[in-house]
């Protein structure tokens, strides 16, 4: 009967073409989550979680739109689940007002960090500043203390750039110089050379990395006495990929040479050992499960067809767990009080508040790795360490900032045969 559903509302990024349409895997993965806490007989007892949702299109305004349908329509949700850092901002900053808990699995802009702005949010997908600690943590390793820094012009950037300025100051480590460029990376290349820039943190999005590396290659800024520092997340084939439609004046093969023996820092998303999470699953039957269900849907997974946010799939399943255990906290809570989630209403702040604290105090082992929000509502998360070695990526290792453990692999290899410089070094012969 209608009366034993705990509701929420969903907004995922599906269709459209702007930004990042990975509601196509999220919201399977949501699904699938769904299934699993409700068929738990202890988590949510006598209840049933339901989730009513609409697509966005990684828009804000059509994200508004559906939210303000999900609150305008009957029945009350409890929380709201959301994907794309422009829509999470939009519909974070507004949530309050009904004193729903936003929670965001695809959501990585650094400036969601602001309890002031989103005193509701919580995310399940890692702020973009999660790879400076690593960034630094390598530096600090290889001896690196004057680095530069090449960025796209873009929010998530800039956010991010800050960020790791003041961790740079912080570490003793100069930055010789910061250029950002809008579509063409020509003149901001030019400039690190002049500044005989050695080690870089490149900071863009995909399409402008290939720009970056043909860029790279002709101004000879890469080989043996360079190191670049880029973003993991792209697909792996990322430099040999789309030379043509987006007629990077590079051919593969010197894609590939510019490219050889970078690094990359990303956040983990899948969980990386073998352990039984709060599901009962580890991460790998999670995998099998999303790729069946991605099959039945039509993706032909065994061709490496898969749809956008299949990374980031299992931070929206992990959402859906940490809103079952807050509402199970919360339930237990609100009875002693001889309230129910069922009657919350969105004026109603005390409930509002008791599902707030008891999402900031969940943890659990997730397939995304172990879950738990930091006082601003970020993921904490884990950092995994790559290079690319004879044009392909191997794991050197992972980095918890938490605990300020580096476990390394010693798989990294320089193409001169050591360690480079970040610097010129002048050796005056007396
Ligand atoms: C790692 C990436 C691709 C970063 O952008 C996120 C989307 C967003 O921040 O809008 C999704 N995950």
């Amino acid at each position: 009967d209608a009366d034993n559903v705990l509701h929420i509302g969903g907004i995922f990024p599906i269709a459209g073409e702007g930004g990042w349409q990975g509601g196509q895997a999220c919201m399977p993965a949501v699904n699938l989550a769904l299934d699993d806490v409700n068929r738990e007989k202890n988590l949510l007892p006598g209840f049933i979680l339901k989730l009513h949702s609409n697509d966005s299109e990684c828009e804000p305004g059509l994200g508004a739109s559906v939210m303000y349908n999900l609150l305008y329509y009957k029945p009350h949700k409890l929380m709201l689940l959301a994907g794309c850092s422009t829509v999470c901002t939009t519909v974070a900053e507004a949530a309050k007002m009904w004193n729903l808990v936003v929670l965001c699995y695809g959501a990585s802009s650094p400036a969601l960090s602001d309890r002031n702005r989103f005193p509701t949010l919580f995310r399940t997908h890692p702020s973009a500043t999660v790879h400076n600690p690593t960034r630094i943590k390598l530096l600090q390793k290889f001896g690196w203390s004057r680095v530069a820094i090449l960025q796209q012009a873009e929010e998530v950037f800039i956010s991010t750039v800050e960020d790791l300025e003041a961790r740079c100051k912080e570490a003793g480590i100069e930055i010789v110089t910061r250029q950002s460029f809008l579509s063409d990376p020509s003149d901001a290349v030019r400039n690190l050379r002049r500044q005989d820039a050695r080690i870089i943190v490149g900071l863009f999005y995909v399409v402008a990395a290939r720009r970056v590396l043909c860029e790279l290659y002709q101004q000879k800024l890469y080989g043996k006495s360079y190191v670049w520092f880029f973003i993991g997340w792209y697909e792996d084939n990322w430099f040999e990929v789309n030379l043509d439609k987006e007629a990077i004046a590079c051919t593969i093969e010197q894609m590939r040479l510019a490219a050889e023996g970078h690094l990359t820092t990303e956040a983990l998303m899948w969980n990386q050992n073998n352990d039984t999470t709060i599901s009962g699953m580890t991460s790998e039957d999670f995998r099998q499960r999303l790729n069946k269900m991605l099959k039945e849907d039509g993706y032909d997974i065994d061709n490496n067809r898969y749809p956008e946010g299949y990374q980031e799939a299992p931070l929206a399943y992990d959402a859906v767990w940490s809103v079952a255990l807050a509402f199970n906290k919360t339930m237990e809570k609100l009875s002693k009080q001889g309230k129910s989630l069922k009657n919350f209403t969105y004026t109603d702040k005390e409930t509002a508040d008791e599902i707030y604290s008891a999402i900031n105090s969940t943890q659990f082992l997730g397939v995304s790795g172990f879950v738990a929000f930091s006082s601003q509502g970020d993921r904490i998360a884990l950092t995994q360490i790559e290079q690319v070695i004879d044009g392909k990526y191997v794991k050197l290792g992972y980095y918890d900032t938490q605990s300020d453990n580096l476990t390394w692999r010693n798989m990294e290899r320089w193409i001169g045969g050591k360690v480079p410089q970040d610097r010129t070094i002048i050796r005056t012969v007396l």
